[in-house]
């Protein structure tokens, strides 16, 4: 926000003036020319130094200035981060380490802003002595002319106006060029956000899809990095269908789901919704075919019921049937004011198992054909939990498409196929059961290798763990868990 305004302020500001102002000194340079050459060469060259001051000031003033700005930009991300985890701050004491710590990189933006003042007084000295300099050449030129009779008084003055008006666009841009690049570096982390994000509006607006959806080679960079953390990720999943990922931290399973969803765009490949690229829909209306549940639920600081109508028209019974959905309506009728009561800001006044319920209630309002849940189940307890495979159950029923991330065995046991995603690729994907199957088996044998290794008399905490592994998975696939992929 602070980047767009940014933006606005410099757009709507008298400075941007300057830009218009400019095309038309090369006409003004030019009646200068036609009231005498003379004071028309002088106006060129006068035009020359100054325009040579305005590279000049954008030479020595830029890269403060677009580091001042990059900084600044992380500092306001870094309180407002801060602020949301205040709570931490306060109870392991860290307060004095992120207040010194802002207090350098504060310090690092004042030290580029004063450098680059610095050295734009001095250009602006330059700028304002040359134009002395060229007022006063212009007028003793004029007066030598009139003397000599090749030029009339009121050409004199006429010819100090236009040079005047001629050169006024180079100061004023001079004067601005602060701002402008303010805006400019503004403008640009705006384009490259929207580029990494997408919600363009005004595209196509598909009737609701059926719920398949497909993926056709992906690749994503999240942004900041260098480097993918998906890769050439291929696979299918027919409407209805219940699709479980698994993987270990860092797999690439949120990515997946955030691109899958369109908040992130694909730098390769596509996904699709019965067959058509999601990024050419309207962001908009795709929303309304698609329910998501973050890993971090992100409520919004309302009431409970305009969190699960997506703040939009507050349809009782819309939002009572997805919480009913949800299997939230119970929890949320022993609230002070059930559905009316405030939530605070991000869901603070919610315990997180609360928070996640609601968010699920929140991702299946209007019943959404497609519906994505990054570990819905990772704060809930066992009441939660059966509510949450109740959900997805009833979701199935219904013919809704569902992705689940999660780590957890009991929900896993509602999905019709698992993928299981290892750095960013797609290890297997198949049939719930072969999946675990497979699984499994490779646990089993990393175990067995473990186990056989010799180790003398000591008591090796591998062995141990091998040893307990295999007792575990003895009792059958619905005891996997993540560590063991
Ligand atoms: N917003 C982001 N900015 C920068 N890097 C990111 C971002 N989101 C994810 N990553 C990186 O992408 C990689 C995959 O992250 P992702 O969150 O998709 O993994 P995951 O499988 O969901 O992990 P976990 O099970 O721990 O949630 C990680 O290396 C992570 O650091």
């Amino acid at each position: 926000m602070r980047d767009f305004d940014t933006v606005r302020q410099f757009l709507t500001g008298s400075g941007i003036f300057a830009f218009f102002d400019a095309p038309w000194a090369p006409i003004f340079l030019a009646i200068i020319f036609l009231l005498h050459p003379m004071l028309g060469f002088i106006a060129l060259a006068g035009g020359g130094v100054l325009l040579a001051l305005a590279f000049a000031n954008n030479a020595v003033t830029r890269k403060p200035l677009e580091a001042a700005g990059r900084i600044s930009s992380a500092l306001s991300g870094a309180i407002d981060s801060s602020m949301r985890n205040a709570e931490v701050i306060e109870a392991m004491g860290m307060f004095q380490n992120f207040r010194h710590r802002w207090a350098a990189r504060q310090g690092d933006v004042l030290r580029l802003q004063a450098q680059a003042a610095d050295r734009a007084g001095v250009i602006m000295g330059l700028t304002k002595y040359t134009r002395l300099l060229l007022q006063t050449a212009m007028l003793g030129g004029g007066a030598w002319l009139a003397i000599h009779e090749q030029m009339s008084a009121g050409c004199i003055i006429a010819s100090s106006v236009l040079m005047g008006r001629a050169l006024a666009p180079v100061e004023q841009a001079i004067g601005i060029w602060k701002q402008f690049l303010g805006a400019r570096v503004a403008y640009r982390r705006l384009n490259g956000l929207l580029a990494a994000t997408t919600g363009a509006a005004g595209r196509s607006n598909p009737p609701r899809p059926a719920g398949a959806i497909s993926a056709d080679g992906i690749r994503a960079t999240p942004p900041g990095r260098a480097t993918p953390s998906l890769s050439d990720l291929t696979f299918e999943l027919g409407s209805g269908q219940v699709l479980g990922i698994i993987g270990p931290s860092g797999a690439g399973k949120s990515t997946l789901a955030r691109l899958l969803v369109g908040a992130w765009r694909p730098d390769a490949g596509t996904v699709r919704f019965d067959g058509s690229d999601i990024q050419s829909w309207d962001a908009e209306a795709r929303g309304t075919f698609v329910g998501y549940l973050p890993q971090d639920v992100e409520l919004f600081d309302s009431t409970i019921a305009e969190n699960i109508a997506r703040f939009g028209t507050l349809d009782g019974e819309a939002i009572v049937a997805a919480a009913r959905r949800a299997d939230v309506h119970e929890l949320i009728l022993r609230l002070p004011q059930g559905y009316d009561t405030s939530i605070g800001r991000g869901g603070s006044a919610l315990s997180g198992g609360q928070r996640q319920r609601i968010g699920l209630a929140r991702a299946v309002f209007g019943n959404p054909a497609i519906v994505v849940l990054d570990e819905p189940n990772s704060n809930l307890d066992d009441d939660g939990e059966a509510a949450l495979v109740h959900a997805v159950s009833q979701m199935k029923a219904t013919g809704t498409t569902v992705v689940i991330i999660s780590h957890r065995p009991s929900i896993l046991s509602a999905t019709d196929q698992i993928m299981v995603l290892e750095a960013g690729r797609i290890r297997l994907i198949g049939d719930r059961a072969e999946v675990l199957a497979a699984v499994t088996r490779s646990v089993i044998t990393a175990g067995e290798r473990a186990a056989d290794q010799p180790t003398g008399n000591q008591i090796d905490p591998a062995r141990q763990n091998a040893a307990a592994t295999r007792d575990r998975l003895a009792s059958g696939p619905g005891h996997f868990e993540q560590q063991a992929v």
